[in-house]
């Protein structure tokens, strides 16, 4: 998917929300169990229940590869299902030398055909220039995550210098690429360093997690976040997708996506009229 096509996305469906697909086997609810691929149908009928408020998806890895080989086909199973015109973000965290972040590479962008990787940026400029050989797709760095371990490396200021070992690692990725193909993780937790973010990447998209089950606000969020163009994909997980646990449960996580995209819709209209 473009950004042009992603700002239209936005605009058509007064939203930025991405549904986090964290599908475990143990929070699912029970009367799924019987189906013949339980993670499959819970995803299935969590995408047909928000696929009106959303305009990405994003399923975490680490959930499906817990399974297996079984888990890797319900993911796999789960993109032949996701509607044409949604985003779709493989949370695989990946990052390694040139040769592997290829194969990485190949992994999600053409076997499993998602629109995107997050792929931490450690390793630098040759572990992530593999993913941005493929047009129309799309590597996201984690920058400044929503975990309080964070501190322990992000934040620490570079020796001789007034920044932040995050701010380095965006100042020097963004030369890497542009904001066509490139985004980055800031967690909702942290809203007070969107503004260092944005001074640094103004017109690059940023996905945000940490809304919902790990309490950031989205209104701080969209107030230091927000660029001229929206900017922003910003995820919850469990928030919505276990909204409810019972045979209503898809209802339930409907209501819990359009709760936020209401607010969603109320801060477009406030920055952009
Ligand atoms: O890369 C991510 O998506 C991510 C980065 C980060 O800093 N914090 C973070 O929570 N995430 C992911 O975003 C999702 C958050 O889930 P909820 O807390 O349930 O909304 C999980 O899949 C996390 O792995």
């Amino acid at each position: 998917m473009t950004r042009q096509q992603l700002f239209d996305k936005i605009k058509e469906k007064e939203s930025f929300l991405c549904v986090g697909l964290d599908t475990d086997l143990e929070k699912i609810p029970k009367h799924l169990l019987a189906a013949e691929d339980p993670i499959f149908e819970f995803n299935k009928q969590i995408i047909d229940a928000t696929y009106p408020y959303a305009i990405a998806y994003k399923p975490n890895l680490a959930f499906y590869e817990a399974l297996g080989s079984r888990g890797l086909a319900s993911l796999e199973k789960t993109m032949e299902y996701m509607p044409d015109d949604v985003f779709t973000i493989a949370d695989a965290k990946r990052g390694d030398i040139g040769n592997t972040s290829n194969m990485y590479a190949k992994a999600f962008f053409e076997n499993m055909n998602f629109d995107s990787v997050t792929v931490t940026p450690y390793m630098g400029e040759d572990s992530v220039t593999p993913y941005l050989n493929y047009s129309r797709k799309w590597v996201i760095l984690l920058a400044a995550t929503s975990n309080s371990g964070s501190f322990d490396f992000q934040e620490v200021l570079i020796e001789n210098s007034s920044e932040k070992l995050y701010e380095r690692v965006i100042r020097t990725s963004a030369t890497w690429s542009n904001p066509n193909n490139m985004m980055y993780v800031v967690g909702a937790t942290r809203p007070e360093s969107l503004v260092g973010v944005r001074a640094l990447v103004p017109d690059h998209f940023l996905l945000i997690p940490g809304v919902g089950a790990q309490g950031g606000s989205l209104s701080q969020v969209c107030k230091y976040g927000m660029n001229r163009q929206c900017g922003l994909i910003v995820n919850s997980s469990r928030g919505i997708i276990y909204a409810g646990n019972g045979e209503d449960f898809a209802q339930k996580a409907a209501k819990a996506a359009q709760e936020v995209q209401v607010q969603m819709a109320a801060e477009l209209q406030k920055h952009f009229g």
